[in-house]
């Protein structure tokens, strides 16, 4: 091969580590091949300091890589699946779905050993309208505090202010070698991940039928599927604005099961239900779960959250 293949990456310390990842896979399958990063600035990651759910949703720290693929700056993007909103432009596709880590959340916290052991009224750090919804519906007497930042920035919080836990992704926290600081994972009954959670989205462009070939070797079916389905149920529900949803598919023995919740924001009402498959009905099984809860009284929901958001 001539030239060398581009990664787009963002500039954190995960995503970075991601790229890496993606950049030592792509030469174990293909030795020989010259790979580089490129770091792309998003808005995302100039903007700290207010609720992600505020500036433009999670699509932002995806967009401007996304640009950079189809202005053929890069060759592949490299994101956190969990990032992705549920429709791509035009142009491009998910080239591969390597193995997932671990998609559970984890607790971390100084003081106490699980969420069960947190004291009445206790503080916990989180932006997330999914954990924060969740939190509450298990817990309705503990305190949730925003906490934006990459990583790093957010652990510090914990030893700096009066929190008495934060919730963050396993996944991130294991990538980067801080597994020692989780305190306890949290049962999927308890906090159901996001859709993708866990996972790494390997982005090219529809037209890149080279790249495509080369990218096909990094993709771990089983955690494909379940990606679908996940991200089928997310296209149904996924609006104008911000809501606690959560989504997570296993499959074993051949057999496709996906939980799936729609929350009100404070977690006095939750509407949750599973439904299982064949794997090569992923997508069909994740619209349908949308449907079974839009029907069970997640619509009310997302309709008081729309017109709160306005
Ligand atoms: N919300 C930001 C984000 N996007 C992806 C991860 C890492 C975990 C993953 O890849 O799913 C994180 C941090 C977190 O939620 O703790």
């Amino acid at each position: 091969m001539g030239e060398a293949l581009r990664i787009g990456t963002r500039g954190s310390q995960l995503a970075l580590w991601q790229a890496r990842w993606v950049q030592q896979s792509i030469l174990e399958q293909w030795p020989g091949t010259t790979v580089e990063l490129v770091i792309v600035k998003t808005q995302g990651d100039k903007i700290l300091d207010v609720p992600l759910a505020q500036v433009g949703g999670k699509g932002l720290f995806v967009k401007e890589i996304e640009e950079a693929l189809l202005d053929g700056r890069i060759d592949l993007a490299v994101h956190s699946m969990k990032d992705m909103p549920a429709a791509l432009p035009e142009g491009l596709h998910i080239a591969a779905v390597p193995l997932r880590e671990n998609p559970l959340d984890a607790l971390i916290s100084l003081r106490h050993a699980s969420l069960a052991d947190l004291p009445q009224g206790a503080r916990v750090g989180t932006s997330s309208l999914r954990r924060g919804a969740q939190l509450l519906h298990q817990r309705p007497d503990l305190t949730i505090d925003p906490l934006r930042g990459n990583v790093d920035t957010r652990l510090k919080k914990l030893e700096t202010t009066e929190l008495d836990a934060i919730v963050l992704a396993a996944a991130g926290l294991t990538r980067l070698g801080l597994a020692d600081r989780i305190t306890a994972h949290i049962a999927p009954d308890i906090m159901l991940p996001a859709v993708g959670q866990g996972a790494l989205c390997i982005e090219a462009r529809n037209n890149d039928g080279a790249t495509k070939q080369l990218l096909a070797a990094l993709d771990h079916r089983p955690t494909h599927v379940a990606i679908t389905a996940e991200r089928a149920f997310l296209h149904r529900l996924e609006g104008g604005c911000q809501i606690p949803l959560a989504g997570h598919a296993t499959l074993e023995n051949d057999q496709l099961q996906l939980t799936g919740l729609v929350a009100e924001l404070d977690g006095s009402r939750m509407v949750r239900a599973t439904n299982r498959g064949a794997p090569d009905q992923a997508a069909a099984l994740g619209r349908q779960l949308a449907e079974t809860l839009l029907h069970r009284g997640a619509g009310e929901i997302l309709e008081r959250l729309q017109a709160h958001a306005r």
